[in-house]
């Protein structure tokens, strides 16, 4: 049994039918879906001009390892017609794989091309730290070289521009708000 936290966005099409997608797609016996945070509106990140995203943070848990996290990520974009054309591009879905803990609570660190643990660029996004904070206001982000910086100390070290026009979405999103463990 492992938990994750996932990164969810989309910014083509119907977003949030998207992102519905992925909070109804862990439906294999043992999945459990821990936490779901509000949609957030983010301004693109990265540098490529395209619409704005709507984000948002799940904590998982499951019988996976972190390669089954990413492939279920993969599926569930594929059921969206993910297609990926520009790096950092628009795109229907995106499922990253933040972080993964096994069963006793100890991060699991990889460092492969296909799924690297903790996601490399996990620390310097605020659509991804916002989110996250949002379903677990002590998280840490655990990193290879044994230290644990608070998510929300990451937020306040994020360049302010990083941070700005991340907002919650007023609509109510189609499935239950909040952290449902
Ligand atoms: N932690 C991770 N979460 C998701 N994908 C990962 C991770 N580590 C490595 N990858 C690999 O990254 C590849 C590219 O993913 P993708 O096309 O979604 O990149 P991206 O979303 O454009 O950029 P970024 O990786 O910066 O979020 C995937 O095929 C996957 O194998
Ligand atoms: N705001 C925002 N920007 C992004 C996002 C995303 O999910 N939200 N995903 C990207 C590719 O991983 C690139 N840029």
């Amino acid at each position: 049994m492992t938990t994750a936290i996932l990164s969810v966005g989309s910014n083509v099409g119907d977003r949030l039918a998207h992102l519905a997608v992925v909070v109804g797609g862990f439906t294999a016996p043992g999945d459990h879906v821990v936490a779901i945070s509000p949609v957030y509106v983010t301004p693109p990140w990265g540098g490529v001009e395209q619409d704005d995203f709507y984000n948002i943070a799940m904590i998982v848990t499951g019988r996976r390892d972190g390669s089954s996290w990413l492939r279920r990520g993969a599926e569930l974009e594929a059921a969206a017609d993910r297609r990926r054309d520009v790096h950092w591009g628009p795109r229907t879905l995106d499922v990253d794989v933040i972080a993964v803990r096994d069963d006793s609570g100890r991060p699991v660190f990889r460092a492969t091309d296909e799924l690297t643990l903790p996601h490399p660029r996990a620390h310097e996004r605020g659509f991804v730290l916002i989110p996250w904070l949002a379903i677990d206001p002590t998280a840490v982000l655990d990193l290879p070289d044994g230290s644990s910086p608070a998510v929300a100390d990451l937020i306040a070290a994020l360049n302010p521009a990083e941070r700005s026009g991340i907002e919650t979405l007023g609509a109510e999103p189609p499935w239950r708000l909040g952290a449902v463990r």
